[in-house]
């Protein structure tokens, strides 16, 4: 019997379109390779990370409580208790992807690896089923760069550390994107000595560099070691020390460490047999036109599998992309002007829109905008006061904002807007906004830019004159 939806992959992507499409009555089936629903963000991304990641603002708001004018001592940190409130933050978000929930929507939930036979049918577990339409989501998995010694080494990746039950006391980090960087800071602040690899300039490469940087000093000041710029070029591992053999330039030396994260990248999981359904792809993952589609119309991609932003919020768009075009019959295309990401350090790091570098390289001509957190009486009162916000505006409007400071995350939301809405700048200055909030960062990086004009001489005759010379009644 034909199936009118075939989603492969229960992660956000898969899960987003299925629940959608079981309760339009779309008779639906979803076909997951692992144990559970939920995929990466549940199991070994987002909600394992941020968790890790409260624990360690905890350890780190303890050691600080002298700050407060209180006393706390922080005792040693047993990581398998950090480890158990992690699993249970999963099982509490587990129950919203219970099988059995998309059951009830109508949707047909199985268990096992999918792969293509023809371009109308794909096999589980030695089973044919046959669909009118398909959605690929199957997700990414951790890449492995050509590192002579790596594989023998043995490392971990998102998908192993989260199960470590004792704290590493040296941990060494190869790569500075979102995943090193977050997870850097986090081992650090339970109590690991911490040293990360970046062969990039500068660590967070996707994002704006004078914040990145700003950032690096502050892992700089918390004691984490940073080598950007630098390749590993061996990694050899004995009696369970692993030894990183790094080079920059003509500077060589050795990292040695208790335990290694590899985060350096994503690759896109494609193991599903698409050259049988002569689906296109290539090293970034299924090639995908503007509604999804992927070079065989009516089998579609999400996600991480097909990129070109791998978050969980755009794997959740490009479902509704999909939802519009496969179910509903809408040409929705999608729009990447306005695609918002967060690195949750602390302080965290949000972007929305371009960066200074991306509007140069593009030639635009805009001005800069910034306000730091040190002036911003919440931040103070908070005392998280490193970063600022940064706004890139172009002929009076907002293309672009990064923020790097607290809950950098919540924040950006207005930079998101008002770029979405195409809202002048001085919109955003005259809104009212509360005191004392940290919100206020943006109005305050806005009014900068008038400053200049109201207390120049010009205006300043202006006032003086018309004090002078109008009736005061
Ligand atoms: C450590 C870490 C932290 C992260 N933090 C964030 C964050 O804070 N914010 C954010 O937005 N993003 C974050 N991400 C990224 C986010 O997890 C991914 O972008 C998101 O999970 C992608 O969703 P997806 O549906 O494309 O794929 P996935 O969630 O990976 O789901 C894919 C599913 O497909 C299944 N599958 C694969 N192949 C097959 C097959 N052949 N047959 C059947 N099933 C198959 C898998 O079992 C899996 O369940 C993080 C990622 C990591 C690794
Ligand atoms: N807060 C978030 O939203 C969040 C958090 C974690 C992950 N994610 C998502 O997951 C994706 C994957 O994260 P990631 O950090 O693994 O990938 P990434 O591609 O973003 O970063 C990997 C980093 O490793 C570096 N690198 C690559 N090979 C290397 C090598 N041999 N030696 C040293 N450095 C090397 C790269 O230059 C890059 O900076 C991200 O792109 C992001 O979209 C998001």
């Amino acid at each position: 019997m034909k199936q009118d939806l075939i989603i492969i992959g229960g992660g956000v992507g898969g899960l987003v379109t299925a629940s959608v499409a079981g309760q339009l009555g779309v008779k639906t089936v979803l076909i997951d390779a692992g144990a559970n629903l939920g995929g990466d963000c549940l199991h070994y991304g987002c909600v394992p990370s941020k968790t890790l990641i409260r624990s360690a603002e905890v350890a780190a708001l303890t050691r600080r409580a002298g700050e407060f004018g209180l006393q706390a001592e922080l005792g040693p940190v047993d990581l398998g208790a950090v480890m158990d409130r992690v699993r249970q933050v999963i099982d509490q978000i587990q129950v919203h992807d219970d099988p059995d929930r998309f059951r009830g929507y109508g949707v047909d939930v199985r268990f096992g690896h999918a792969r293509f036979l023809d371009r109308d049918t794909v096999s589980v577990d030695g089973e044919r089923l046959q669909a009118r339409r398909f959605v690929i989501a199957t997700g990414s998995a951790p890449a492995v760069p050509p590192v002579p010694g790596l594989a023998e080494a043995g490392f971990h990746t998102n998908e192993t550390i989260f199960q470590l039950r004792t704290l590493p006391r040296r941990l060494a980090v190869m790569g500075g994107g979102p995943i090193g960087i977050e997870l850097a800071q986090a081992f650090s602040r339970l109590g690991s000595q911490v040293t990360v690899v970046e062969m990039a300039a500068q660590i967070l490469p996707r994002d704006d560099a004078e914040q990145a940087a700003e950032l690096r000093s502050v892992l700089d000041a918390e004691g984490i070691t940073v080598h950007t710029a630098t390749t590993v070029e061996r990694v050899e591992q004995s009696e369970g020390i692993t030894r990183l053999a790094c080079r920059n330039g003509e500077s060589h030396w050795t990292v040695t460490a208790d335990a290694l994260l590899l985060a350096a990248g994503r690759k896109p999981n494609l193991d599903l047999g698409l050259e049988a359904a002569g689906v296109a792809y290539g090293p970034r993952g299924i090639r995908v036109d503007r509604r999804q589609r992927s070079s065989v119309r009516h089998i579609y991609a999400v996600g991480d599998c097909c990129g070109p932003y791998p978050f969980t919020h755009m794997a959740e768009y490009q479902a509704g992309i999909v939802i519009a075009n496969a179910l509903f019959r809408i040409p929705k295309k999608v729009d990447y002007r306005v695609v918002p990401w967060v690195t949750y350090t602390a302080p965290e790091l949000a972007t929305v829109g371009l960066t200074e570098d991306e509007a140069r390289a593009r030639n635009l001509k805009v001005e800069v905008l910034r306000f730091p957190f040190r002036e911003v009486d919440r931040a103070l009162a908070e005392g998280e006061t490193a970063g600022q916000a940064k706004l890139i505006v172009r002929r009076g409007r907002l293309v672009g904002a990064s923020v790097l400071g607290p809950h950098a995350g919540e924040l950006i939301h207005e930079a998101v807007l008002a770029i979405q809405a195409r809202l002048r700048v001085g919109t955003l200055a005259a809104a009212i906004h509360a005191y004392p909030t940290l919100a206020q960062v943006f109005r305050r990086a806005v009014n900068t830019r008038y400053t200049e004009q109201l207390y120049s001489d010009r205006t300043r005759k202006l006032v003086a004159f018309l004090q002078r010379w109008l009736p005061g009644r």
